[in-house]
């Protein structure tokens, strides 16, 4: 067991050495699949670990754009196609000064297990820019978006590789790099997730992740005898998926206490209500505004949602890393019952160590976010049949999805002697078996 995960962690700093986020993603699944390893010799004979943590490829280009003031602007792009065993490339850009090549490589390999874990028929991928759109004026978005296409169209088709929306790429920016692919190559086709429905994208795509978390959250909660309803709920972050999330849960009867930006928390004392959403909603995707510039709720500038309240339940949605082994701390002595990711890696590995230790229950990000992707496959299916779902008959997908998600979670562990499923541990072994196996069906590639 320790010679795969030693041997693992010397190929990575051989290979990728300053890739940290990537080590700890790839670190987290080997310590949960090394038995698993072990006792499949096929694994092994095709050397498939070693295979699975380098990207098929990653590609990087230079990204030249004007603004406004008719300044030549230089920004890198990022594709980083992990591993297609499964269906085409599939997951999200982000445009973010924080993107690096090891952030996207994290994300990339995150995302072949979560989309194995839908079931669906999707590869892994993921890419984006450290283009900083904050303070950009449309024009200047829109500019940047045909550079970035103007490289990445020859890389990606509907059935090569299908990016989507992640930080800060939403339905406008998908809008922006879908006309300019449509441009570019006079193909209208689903290449892109995430379009409006009014040209091709699936209905219940933008709340998809939100929610799907929330419907991952429920059926975690009841497996362990526990409601939703009634019960004290912290997020973090205020964008896509922490707003959905929101939402989702206050429909289902949950008291949403916080959300957050990389500015402050703001603390909803009493619960947070539609009216809260509406106007959130305005504030933050509408008029772009930071959280601090709310009248509504209490702003605690500089604050962690659980350095100001405590939560039986905390579904982070910012970015990852952003909850650290103190952090866990403080909210296993505030009677925290619950963790549900719809960020990706949103803990550190000693949070989520303390975390798992614990016993509390842990629905990890490649699992509990996985409704976002989901729905931009049932976007892929409606575009290739030429169809468009209603909101209700996506919804009623979405529902059945998680549910499957989370059965798959369980399927190859038990209930620890505290009583609760290590679905960490489950969801690995689920993705990872998927993985390999079709790696050593496919011979050496
Ligand atoms: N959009 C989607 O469908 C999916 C998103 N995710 C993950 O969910 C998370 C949030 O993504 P979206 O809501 O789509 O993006 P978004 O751009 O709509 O919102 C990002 C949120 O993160 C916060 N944030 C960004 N940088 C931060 C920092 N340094 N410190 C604290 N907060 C920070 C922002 O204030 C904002 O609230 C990301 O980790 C993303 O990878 C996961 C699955 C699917
Ligand atoms: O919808 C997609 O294809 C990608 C979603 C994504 O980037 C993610 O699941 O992290």
């Amino acid at each position: 067991m320790a010679s795969i995960a030693s041997h693992i962690q010397s190929i990575l700093q051989k290979t990728h050495p300053r890739d940290t986020e990537f080590h700890q993603a790839v670190t987290e699944i080997i310590d949960d699949i090394a038995d698993l390893y072990e006792e499949n010799p096929d694994y092994a004979r095709w050397n498939v670990l070693e295979r699975l943590i380098e990207p098929d490829r990653v590609l990087r280009f230079r990204v030249c754009w004007e603004d406004d003031d008719g300044h030549v602007q230089v920004n890198r792009g990022w594709r980083v196609q992990h591993n297609h065993m499964l269906g085409a490339y599939k997951g999200g850009l982000r445009f973010d000064p924080s993107v690096s090549e090891s952030v996207l490589k994290f994300l990339a390999f995150e995302q072949c297990f979560k989309n194995a874990l839908t079931g669906l028929p999707m590869g892994g991928g993921k890419g984006g820019s450290d283009f900083n759109p904050k303070g950009r004026s449309e024009r200047e978005v829109m500019r940047f978006c045909q550079a970035f296409m103007q490289e990445l169209y020859r890389h990606i088709g509907p059935d090569m590789d299908v990016p989507a929306g992640d930080i800060n790429v939403g339905p406008r920016e998908i809008g922006f790099l879908y006309g300019h692919y449509v441009k570019l190559t006079n193909r209208w086709e689903g290449v892109l997730t995430g379009k409006s429905p009014n040209f091709g994208g699936s209905c219940g795509r933008v709340e998809a992740t939100g929610y799907g978390v929330v419907y991952f959250l429920e059926n975690m909660l009841n497996a362990h005898d526990r409601e939703l309803e009634g019960t004290s709920v912290m997020i973090t972050g205020s964008g896509n998926v922490a707003l959905h999330a929101a939402e989702k849960a206050i429909q289902e009867g949950a008291k949403v206490l916080t959300l957050s930006d990389s500015g402050g928390t703001i603390e909803f004392k009493d619960g947070m209500t539609g009216d809260d959403m509406d106007y959130l909603k305005r504030l933050k995707q509408e008029e772009g505004k930071p959280l601090a510039e709310s009248s509504s709720g209490k702003f605690h500038q500089g604050q962690k949602p659980w350095q100001v309240t405590k939560a039986a339940v905390l579904l982070p949605c910012a970015i990852q890393n952003e909850v650290d082994g103190d952090a866990v701390d403080t909210m296993l002595k505030n009677e925290l019952v619950a963790v549900c990711e719809g960020a990706n890696m949103p803990l550190t590995a000693e949070a989520q160590e303390k975390l798992i230790a614990s016993n509390s229950l842990y629905g990890p990000g490649k699992a509990a976010n996985a409704g976002g992707v989901a729905v931009s496959s049932l976007e892929r299916s409606q575009n290739a049949i030429m169809q468009s779902w209603t909101s209700e008959e996506v919804d009623r997908q979405l529902k059945d999805i998680m549910a499957a998600i989370h059965d798959r979670c369980i399927e190859h562990v038990s209930k620890n002697k505290a009583g609760v499923y290590p679905y960490s541990r489950g969801a690995n072994l689920y993705g990872f078996r998927r993985l390999a196996d079709a790696m050593v069906a496919f011979g050496l590639h």
